[in-house]
């Protein structure tokens, strides 16, 4: 069946996912802020500055109208920068209040807001309400524009506390090349996607500094530590955290040269300065802002995060990295597991 779909932020990963619902058959319209954007992608089907080399669909539409984008959609798909979020929300909320629609939500960004420390879920429903939103879903998992656009294999996840709108969206994606699960953990999945962000930039970090891949292996096991201890505290499900949002997402981040979080963090262990790396990215780093919030949760929540605060301090407090790798080094010496092993397997 073919579905109307808005897709909202023509970015590298919008505008790969808009492809790609194109591609499965859907009438699609792309939202963007910036009419230069939209006449490029409308008239040479290139997006030069976000996905360079890319050729779109010649039957893919960008407006700079987001009422006329989302006119009638069935659906409507976040994939603005976290920052955003909250901004794009009203200003379709405000439009959706002029009609007696009610579409579905779907999100694909990953972060936490600053400030409230909120998920992307909760951000969005907070300004639709149920008023103007039939539902949200999560769709998230190791997957990176570049690779989805060459139509390489990609898996990754549709989360939502109802398992039919989820499943609604796994049918909208899934094709030969991108294979859609579905999950009703929204908190662990929107956990994992946000906070993998941060580890990758010490990842990249690592990398920049001519450490070797025990290190590597070592940083992002004790990354999925942190990321489910604090997932865990606000509900999320271990086994989320071993899945595609979890692990899954941390390792394509933390090690491949796609990742701008890692090349963030590459480039800070090459000695160049935050401010350099972002101006340079020219897209966004959700991972600076998400460290930050996890932080400032964990300080609120008292839970132990070395590695977030290590990176934390490098990107906010100016810290040495090597220092801060010295100081990890240099803690306690501790179990694995927070208590005993045997003891949790007797539970
Ligand atoms: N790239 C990827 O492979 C993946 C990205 N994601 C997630 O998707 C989200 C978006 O990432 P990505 O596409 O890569 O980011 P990019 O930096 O490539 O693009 C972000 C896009 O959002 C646009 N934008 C910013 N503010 C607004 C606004 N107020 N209204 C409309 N559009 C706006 C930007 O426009 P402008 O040019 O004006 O800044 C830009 O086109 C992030 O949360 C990211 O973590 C998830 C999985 C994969
Ligand atoms: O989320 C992503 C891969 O799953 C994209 O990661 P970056 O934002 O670091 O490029």
């Amino acid at each position: 069946m073919t579905e109307k779909i808005a897709v909202l932020g023509a970015g590298s990963w919008g505008s790969t996912l808009a492809t790609v619902l194109v591609e499965n058959g859907h009438d699609v319209k792309l939202y963007t802020n910036i009419q230069a954007q939209a006449d490029e992608l409308n008239e040479k089907h290139t997006n030069e500055h976000y996905m360079p080399g890319f050729k779109y669909p010649e039957k893919l539409y960008a407006t700079t109208d987001l009422e006329e984008a989302v006119d009638g959609a069935d659906a409507i798909l976040f994939v603005v920068p976290t920052k955003v979020i909250r901004l794009v929300a009203g200003q379709l909320k405000d439009i959706l209040a002029k009609t007696n629609a009610r579409p579905l939500i779907i999100h694909a960004s990953k972060g936490l807001e600053i400030g409230t420390h909120k998920r992307i879920s909760e951000i969005i429903m907070e300004e639709l309400t149920e008023r103007y939103a039939k539902g949200i879903v999560v769709l998230s998992g190791p997957s990176h524009a570049e690779e989805v656009a060459k139509k390489d294999i990609t898996l990754i996840t549709a989360a939502s506390n109802d398992i039919e709108e989820a499943e609604y969206v796994q049918d909208l994606f899934s094709n030969n090349y991108l294979r859609i699960y579905t999950n009703d953990d929204v908190i662990g999945v929107e956990t994992g996607a946000a906070f993998k962000n941060v580890i990758a930039i010490g990842a990249g970090a690592l990398h920049g500094l001519g450490y070797g891949d025990d290190a590597k292996a070592a940083l992002m096991t004790r990354g999925l530590a942190e990321i489910a201890r604090l997932g865990m505290a606000f509900g999320a499900s271990p086994l989320t955290f071993i899945g595609l949002s979890g692990v899954g997402d941390l390792i394509v981040t933390c090690t491949s040269v796609h990742s701008r979080n890692w090349r963030c963090g590459n480039a800070l262990g090459q000695g160049k300065s935050l401010d350099e790396v972002v101006r340079d990215m020219g897209m966004v780093i959700e991972g600076i802002n998400t460290c930050e919030a996890a932080y400032q949760l964990s300080q609120q929540e008292h839970i132990d995060m070395p590695i977030t605060t290590a990176i934390y301090n490098v990107l906010f407090k100016g810290a040495d990295i090597k220092e801060e790798i010295a100081d990890l080094m240099g803690r306690d010496s501790r179990s694995e597991i927070i208590g005993h092993a045997k003891d949790i397997r007797r539970k």
